[in-house]
């Protein structure tokens, strides 16, 4: 804060602050998509400026605004504010809904409580943004190695090629991998290509949403004409179709006439299809039959890439050391190395001071000891995955095999002990599962641990290699 600011006019530049953020994403974003996702928030700023509380009406927008604008946001806070900025989001408080029980449901009613609470000015089928494609996202912003060569080589030929090969694509992997990337790349490589293409990237909640407003204003052959007569279709976390019975027949009706018409269908997931629990066996099946690949979490030396490149797209110059520095450190996904980044950029030019390990280090502060005193459960899936030999998508797929549930077993024990996490919080990281399961595995491998000295000694190995 510049110094002798009285009160007053630090609180006003505080709310100038978001407000300066709000007309530079104006200017930046196509108008529908700001009309849509960022005119309706509202924000508390702390009275330096350094924390930033956003609203968000509904959870399924707080996940969207997280995914696609909150790191823009940020860098668009901190560059305004120069220096590091805070940004929460942050449930606005709703008014009460009532809702039927199951028993005495209507078929629209059904459809209603698949819906996620979505504001009224959300684009509707008929009248959405024509690709919803983000033009950043592309293949040339895409770092490659290991943990996503194979993801990435099926993209690029889907994308060069067509209806022809790998139909449907299936693309999974935990959070903040790239999958969401990835799929906005294939979209942006075919319009560049074919500009005349019918492309539409879509998240999951999204299609659920679609559904249930064709429903209600039945705009049945609108929702048919926009979905059927795609040439590409891009779809996001299919995980969510879970229990969404109406929804599901829908997408599979979408689906097989994609098909019949060659066209081209990419989906993501958080797991395998087989992994996917309370998704209709015909769906699961389809979703399997084109090319099912994987995105892992990225090996140390695609880190350390990833962190060069996005400094250098930012303008900055990150020294392989501190690049190896930051990798090192933060080992869980992509979005992570992302923050950091940010909060090393931000730093640097606020202080006016060269990129140094030095200088990350300070950045990094409060991440690096929440980092020493909290072990990520994603950390712990990976570490016990890759120990037992098994995917980290395992984790969360419904699979039960014993050379499966007991690793995943393994890990909730060890997500408990080394985490401040909650039971529920466990099961929800797990693939969504219940607490007592969490709970069982966690009595039942502690009870184990005191007469199992091979198993002693395997957590043993786990519980060091996690707190590095
Ligand atoms: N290989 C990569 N090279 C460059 N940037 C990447 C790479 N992988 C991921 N990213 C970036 O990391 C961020 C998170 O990626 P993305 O949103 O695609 O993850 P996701 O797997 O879809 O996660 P979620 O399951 O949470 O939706 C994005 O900003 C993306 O651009």
């Amino acid at each position: 804060m510049i110094e002798g600011h009285s009160p007053l006019s630090a609180a006003s530049d505080a709310s100038s602050l978001w407000l300066s953020c709000v007309d530079r994403l104006a200017q930046e974003i196509p108008e529908q998509q700001f009309n849509t996702w960022i005119r309706p928030l509202t924000a508390t700023v702390s009275p330096d400026g350094s924390r930033v509380t956003v609203a968000v009406a509904n959870r399924f927008k707080m996940d969207w605004i997280r995914a696609q604008y909150a790191a823009r946001i940020t860098a668009l806070l901190e560059g305004i504010q120069g220096s590091p900025v805070a940004l929460e989001l942050a449930l606005a408080p709703r008014e009460a809904t009532i809702r039927s029980t199951p028993s005495t449901r209507t078929m629209q009613e059904q459809v209603l409580a698949e819906l996620p609470d979505i504001a009224p000015a959300e684009p509707t089928a008929a009248t959405g943004p024509r690709s919803r494609l983000n033009p950043a996202l592309t293949f040339a912003t895409l770092v490659e190695g290991s943990a996503n060569r194979m993801a990435r080589a099926a993209a690029m030929h889907v994308a060069g090629s067509l209806g022809q090969l790998y139909n449907p694509l299936f693309i999974y992997g935990g959070v903040g991998l790239g999958k969401t990337h990835l799929v906005h790349a294939i979209g942006n490589q075919l319009l560049a290509d074919k500009p005349g293409a019918k492309v539409l990237y879509i998240h999951a909640e999204q299609f659920v949403s679609d559904v249930v407003k064709s429903y209600q204003r039945k705009t049945f052959d609108e929702f048919k004409e926009r979905y059927h007569s795609l040439d590409l279709l891009l779809i996001d976390d299919v995980q969510f179709f879970a229990n969404k019975e109406r929804t599901q027949e829908e997408f599979f009706n979408a689906f097989e006439a994609l098909l019949a018409r060659k066209s081209h269908i990419v989906l993501t997931s958080d797991t395998y299809p087989k992994g996917l629990a309370d998704i209709h066996e015909r769906l699961v099946s389809r979703f399997d039959s084109g090319l099912t690949v994987a995105i892992e979490p990225p090996e140390l030396e695609m880190r350390v890439a990833i962190l060069i490149n996005k400094a250098a797209a930012e303008n900055a110059v990150m020294p392989e050391e501190v690049a190896f520095f930051v990798a090192k450190n933060v080992r869980s996904n992509v979005r992570e190395l992302e923050g950091a980044l940010r909060k090393i950029l931000a730093y640097s030019r606020f202080n006016q001071k060269e990129i140094s390990i030095q200088l990350a280090r300070e950045a990094l502060k409060d991440l690096l000891s929440i980092q020493n005193r909290q072990i990520s459960v994603e950390n712990i899936q990976k570490t016990v995955a890759d120990y037992y030999k098994i995917k980290v998508a395992d984790m969360y797929s419904k699979k039960r095999p014993a050379s499966i549930a007991r690793p995943r077993q393994i890990a909730m024990f060890l997500a408990k002990e080394l985490t401040q996490k909650s039971l529920p919080e466990i099961g929800e990281l797990f693939g969504g599962r219940d607490h007592t399961t969490v709970l069982h595995a966690v009595r039942k491998i502690a009870a184990e641990r005191q007469t199992n000295t091979e198993l002693n000694q395997q957590l043993h190995v786990l519980e060091q290699t996690l707190k590095g």
